[in-house]
C-alpha cells in the first residue's frame, strides 16, 4: 500500500500547482509537545477516511472536529490531506488552523521539495517525513528544508534499522514510531518499545496509530513515549472532546 500511494504521489507532483498563501502565522509544534497538557502530548488527528478501515467518518467537518479537540485539551492537531487514499484536502488543514489556536501538522506523503512550499502556503506548523518512504539524505533534505520555512517535522519511522540510517545525517527533534506496518496495516502498540537506547537525547518521541485506550496510553508512556498521535478511536465518537476524556480517563 505505500508503495501504491508514492506512485501516486508522484503522479500529484507533475500536476503540482501552487496553491494561495493562506497566510497562517506559524505556531510552535515541538513546543507544544515538549510542555504537554497532560503528564504524556496528544496530537488529535482529523481523518475521514483511510485506506485500512475505510470511511470512518461519514458526518465530516474539519473545523468542528479540530474546535472540539482544542476544548477536549489536545496539544496539537494533525490533518490528513491526501484526498485519493484518505480523502483530505489541504483546504481541510487552513480550515482547522483557522477555527483553533492549535499547532498544526500536515499528514501527508511528502517525497518532493514542492511539497514542503505547499505545506508552508496551506498553513502547515509541521509536516511529515516517513523514514520508510525516503532516502535518508533526501529526508535530511527535505528537513532542513521545512525548517527554514519555520516548520517543525515530525521524522517517522517503524523500524529501529532506518532510524539508525536517519540517525546518521540528522538528530530529529521528533521521531514518530508508527504502531502501524504500512504494508500489512498490522498495529502493535508495544513497537515503541523496541527503540529503547535508539533515541538520542533532546529528541521526542511520538506513538503513532493504534491507540485506544487509557490502558494503551499507559503501555505507551512505558516504552519512553512523550506523546502521541491519534485518529481513528477519537474520531469514531460523535463529539471529539468528550472521546480525548474518556481516552484520558476523565470520562466515562
Ligand atoms: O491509517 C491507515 O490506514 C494508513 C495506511 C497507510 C499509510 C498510513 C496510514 N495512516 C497514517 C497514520 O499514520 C495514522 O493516520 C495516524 O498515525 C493515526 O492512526 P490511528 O489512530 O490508528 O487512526
Amino acid at each position: 500500500m505505500l508503495s501504491q500511494i508514492l506512485d501516486h504521489k508522484k503522479t500529484e507532483i507533475l500536476a503540482y500547482q501552487k496553491p494561495e498563501d493562506q497566510k497562517l502565522p506559524k505556531r510552535p509544534f515541538y513546543q507544544a509537545l515538549k510542555n504537554p497538557k497532560r503528564t504524556i502530548g496528544l496530537i488529535s488527528e482529523v481523518k475521514k477516511a483511510s485506506p485500512s478501515k475505510g470511511i470512518i467518518k461519514d458526518l465530516f467537518s474539519p473545523e468542528i472536529h479540530a474546535k472540539q479537540y482544542e476544548l477536549g485539551g489536545a496539544d496539537c492537531l494533525s490533518v490528513l490531506t491526501d484526498s485519493k487514499f484518505f480523502k483530505g484536502e489541504n483546504s481541510y488543514l487552513s480550515l482547522a488552523k483557522r477555527e483553533t489556536s492549535l499547532p498544526v501538522l500536515r499528514k501527508d506523503f511528502i517525497v518532493d521539495h514542492i511539497q514542503i512550499e505547499e505545506s508552508d502556503l496551506i498553513g502547515a506548523d509541521a509536516i511529515l517525513l516517513i523514514g520508510e518512504a525516503l532516502d535518508p539524505s533526501l529526508l535530511a533534505e527535505l528537513y532542513h528544508h521545512a525548517k527554514e520555512r519555520g516548520m517543525d517535522a515530525l521524522v517517522e519511522v517503524h523500524s529501529v534499522q532506518i532510524l539508525e540510517r536517519i540517525l546518521k545525517e540528522i538528530s530529529p527533534e521528533l521521531i514518530g514510531v508508527n504502531n502501524r506496518d504500512l504494508t500489512t496495516f498490522q498495529t502493535d502498540i508495544r513497537r515503541a518499545g523496541e527503540f529503547t537506547g535508539y533515541i538520542p537525547d533532546g529528541s521526542l518521541l511520538v506513538s503513532e496509530s493504534g491507540i485506544h485506550t487509557k490502558a494503551d496510553l499507559d503501555a505507551v508512556k512505558e516504552f519512553g513515549a512523550h506523546a502521541v498521535l491519534v485518529g481513528e478511536s477519537l474520531m469514531r465518537h460523535q463529539d471529539q472532546e468528550q472521546a480525548i476524556r474518556i481516552l484520558f480517563g476523565e470520562a466515562e
